[in-house]
C-alpha cells in the first residue's frame, strides 16, 4: 500500500457526491493499492448533512479510507490535494435555461480557483463537473495562476458515455466494444457528439460505426440531437439532474487522468484550447485526448470534413461568449 493521497470533493453533501463519494473511497479511481484522505468541502447550510456522509462513509468499513475531513472551510478543503473534484454548485432545474447558472456559479470557480492556488499541490490534477462546467473551469485556471493550465480539465465524459451506450444499442454490442466516439466543445445543447471516427466490434471485425449504422442523417441529425438533449431529458424525468451516470462519469474522467489510456483508445475531455483544430485558443474545449504518465495530449489529425467544422464553430462561439460573461461577472465580485 501507498501513502495516502488527499482527494478534495466539493458539493460534497450533494447528490453527485452521495454516489462519487463511494466510487473514489472504494478504489475505483486511485486503485486498489492507493490509500486516501477524502476532504468534503460544502457549504455552511450543508454542515449538518455533511456529518450524515461522514457517518455513511464510516459505515461502509473502506479499507482504502484512512482519513474523512469534512469542512466548510475552502483553507482546510484544498490543503495538499492531489486531486480535486469540483461538483459544487447549483444544478439546473426544469424550466431554468443554462446560462442562468453562469452569473451565480462562477464566482464560485473563482474563490476556488484562488484557494487551489494557496493551498493544494502544484501538480493538483482538477476536475470540474459543476456547470457550466467548461467555463467554470476556465475561471478556476484563470485564479490559481501557479498551478499549470493543463491541470484543468472540465466533465464531457458523461456526454462520451452516453454517446458510446446509444451506439452499443444500436448497433447490438455491449458497450465495451464500442471505442472513440468524441465529444467536442461545450457541456452543453451545441455540444458535438461525433461518431465519425468510432468503430465497434461486430462479430470479431471492428468495423466503423458509420459503414455498420449505414444512415448517415440519423448520425449527423438524431443522434446529435438525443445526445445533446440527454441532460434535459433526464432533469425532465427526475425533475433533478442527472447524478448517479454523472458520479459514474468522473470517475472514469479522473481514472483515466490518472492511469492512462490504452493504445488505440482516445476519450474526450474539456481542456484549455491550444488552437487545435482551428478552435480558439484559451477556452476550455472537449477535444479526444490520449493520456500517458498523468498527461493529456489531444488527439492530431483527424479528418474535420465541413459538416463536423460546422459543428466545432457554433459550440466554440457559444464558450466565447461564456467567456466573456463570466469573465464580466468575476471582476465586479
Ligand atoms: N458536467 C456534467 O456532466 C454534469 C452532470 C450532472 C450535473 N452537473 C452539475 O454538477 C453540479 C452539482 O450537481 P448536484 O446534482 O450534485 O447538485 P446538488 O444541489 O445536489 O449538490 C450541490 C452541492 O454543492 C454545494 N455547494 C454549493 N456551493 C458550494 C460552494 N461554494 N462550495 C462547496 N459546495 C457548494 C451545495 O450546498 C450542495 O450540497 C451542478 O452544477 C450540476 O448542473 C454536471
Ligand atoms: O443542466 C443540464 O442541462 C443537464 C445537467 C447535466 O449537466 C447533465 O448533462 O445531465
Amino acid at each position: 500500500m501507498s501513502e495516502p493521497i488527499r482527494v478534495v470533493v466539493t458539493g460534497a453533501a450533494g447528490q453527485i457526491a452521495y454516489s462519487l463519494l463511494y466510487m473514489i473511497a472504494k478504489g475505483d479511481v486511485f486503485g486498489a493499492d492507493q490509500t486516501l484522505i477524502l476532504h468534503l468541502l460544502d457549504i455552511v447550510p450543508m454542515a449538518g448533512v455533511l456529518e450524515g456522509v461522514v457517518m455513511e462513509l464510516a459505515d461502509c468499513a473502506l479499507p482504502l479510507l484512512r482519513q474523512v475531513v469534512p469542512t466548510t472551510d475552502p483553507a482546510v478543503a484544498f490543503k495538499d490535494v492531489s486531486a480535486a473534484f469540483l461538483v459544487g454548485a447549483m444544478p439546473r432545474k426544469e424550466g431554468m435555461e443554462r446560462k442562468d447558472l453562469l452569473a451565480s456559479n462562477v464566482t464560485i470557480f473563482k474563490a476556488q480557483g484562488e484557494a487551489l492556488d494557496k493551498y493544494a499541490k502544484k501538480d493538483v490534477k482538477v476536475l470540474v463537473v459543476g456547470n457550466p462546467a467548461n467555463t467554470n473551469a476556465l475561471v478556476c485556471s484563470h485564479y490559481a495562476p501557479s498551478i499549470p493550465r493543463e491541470n484543468f480539465t472540465a466533465m464531457t465524459r458523461l456526454d462520451q458515455n452516453r454517446a458510446r451506450a446509444h451506439i452499443a444499442v444500436k448497433v447490438n454490442v455491449p458497450v465495451d466494444d464500442v471505442k472513440n466516439v468524441i465529444i467536442w466543445g461545450n457541456h452543453s445543447a451545441t455540444q458535438f457528439p461525433d461518431a465519425k471516427h468510432a468503430t465497434a466490434k461486430i462479430g470479431l471485425v471492428e468495423k466503423s460505426v458509420y459503414d455498420a449504422i449505414n444512415n448517415q442523417s440519423y448520425l449527423e441529425e438524431d443522434f446529435v440531437s438525443i445526445i445533446q438533449k440527454r441532460g434535459a431529458a433526464v432533469i425532465a424525468a427526475r425533475k433533478m439532474s442527472s447524478a448517479m451516470s454523472a458520479a459514474k462519469a468522473a470517475s472514469d474522467h479522473m481514472k483515466d487522468w490518472w492511469n492512462g489510456t490504452s493504445p488505440g483508445n482516445f476519450v474526450s475531455m474539456a481542456v484549455v484550447s491550444d488552437g487545435s483544430y482551428g478552435v480558439p485558443k484559451d477556452i476550455v474545449f472537449s477535444f479526444p485526448v490520449e493520456i500517458k504518465n498523468k498527461e493529456w495530449t489531444i488527439v492530431q489529425g483527424l479528418d474535420v470534413d465541413e459538416f463536423a467544422r460546422s459543428k466545432l464553430e457554433v459550440t466554440s462561439q457559444e464558450l466565447l461568449e461564456e467567456k466573456e460573461e463570466a469573465m464580466a461577472v468575476c471582476s465586479q465580485d
